[in-house]
């Protein structure tokens, strides 16, 4: 049973509710997107999953038992937290083989996640000169070395340029594939509709929405036509009876379940005439903005003009 599962967590500090009564399961197989505004309690959630934080209430499974009681934590779940933790004087060779000696893991692995991260070319050159996206490979190198079933990185592409970016989805749904649960946050919904199959959203520490991507996708309820026409009733019962869902909101009809242009065809043959047609797709951007919106902790004034020429 390889899944994370979290259950009515809450952590306050002081006078800050970070996490407030979360709870779910993050399962095998799929890359799980962690999505929230800056501030919703990601890297807090992330943190109690690794025990390096405390909940104030609530509990958490790695692979059916506490982190506490795992044997050999770096063989149960890998992380990839703060990519700039190594230490910049040793070669990535070395810092991976001192992980490695310190978790009774053989240093034969060393070589193999160099080589899986694609580093195994610089692996005697020092940290310290490392771009952001080799620091990035390293760390998912070290996550690598218990060659655990549980994955789980936080904002990983942040900072990385193309390249680098398309190399960490990639190596995240190889993973997946591989059968392993993969559980990665971000702030972008953007980059999660790239990468993952299910999304957990939260806002202000507490659960939004807890979904399949297609469920995002499909938008269902939120895709519809907007038409207007000056014989709303008769156009109505006519694409009712064709199986639409017709609601009437202010001075138009909003349509679902129905394409433009059947609408159009059906209304033409009928000489209804139609003074507007417009399909509106919620795009998946502004499904998450709106399911977030309460949630962002600064919201973007206006902006602030330069006085100088
Ligand atoms: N050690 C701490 N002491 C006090 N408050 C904290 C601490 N760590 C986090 N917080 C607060 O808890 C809330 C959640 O922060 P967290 O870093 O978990 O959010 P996040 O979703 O990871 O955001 P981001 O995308 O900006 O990293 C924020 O309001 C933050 O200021």
């Amino acid at each position: 049973m390889t899944t994370i599962e979290v259950q009515d967590l809450t952590k306050t500090y002081r006078t800050t509710t970070a996490v407030s009564r979360l709870s779910f399961t993050v399962r095998p197989g799929r890359v799980t997107g962690f999505l929230g505004p800056n501030g919703a309690g990601k890297s807090t959630t992330m943190r109690m999953i690794l025990n390096l934080d405390h909940p104030t209430n609530g509990s958490i499974r790695i692979n059916g038992r506490p982190y506490t009681q795992l044997r050999d934590p770096l063989r149960a779940i890998g992380a990839l937290l703060d990519a700039k933790a190594a230490h910049g004087g040793r070669s990535a060779h070395n810092h991976l083989l001192c992980l490695a000696q310190s978790n009774g893991i053989s240093a034969k692995r060393v070589g193999q996640v160099l080589d899986q991260v694609g580093l195994a070319s610089v692996a005697t050159r020092r940290i310290g000169g490392f771009s952001l996206g080799m620091g990035q490979r390293l760390g998912i190198a070290a996550a690598m070395l218990g060659d655990p079933p549980v994955l789980m990185f936080d904002e990983p592409v942040n900072g990385l340029d193309p390249e680098g970016i398309m190399w960490i989805r990639g190596f995240m749904r190889a993973m997946a594939a591989e059968g392993r649960t993969v559980f990665v946050s971000s702030h972008l919904m953007s980059e999660m509709a790239l990468t993952a199959d299910h999304l957990i959203v939260i806002g202000k520490g507490r659960l939004i929405k807890d979904a399949g991507m297609a469920e995002f996708v499909g938008g269902g309820t939120e895709s519809y036509v907007r038409v207007r026409s000056p014989e709303p009733a008769e156009l109505a019962s006519l694409l009712t009876d064709r199986g639409a869902e017709v609601s009437s909101v202010d001075d138009h009809l909003r349509v679902r379940k129905m394409p433009a242009a059947m609408i159009g065809d059906l209304a033409a043959a009928r000489g209804i005439p139609l003074h507007e047609l417009v399909a509106q797709e919620t795009s998946l951007e502004a499904a998450y903005m709106a399911m977030t919106k309460d949630s962002v902790e600064y919201h973007l004034g206006t902006p602030i003009v330069s006085e100088r020429k």
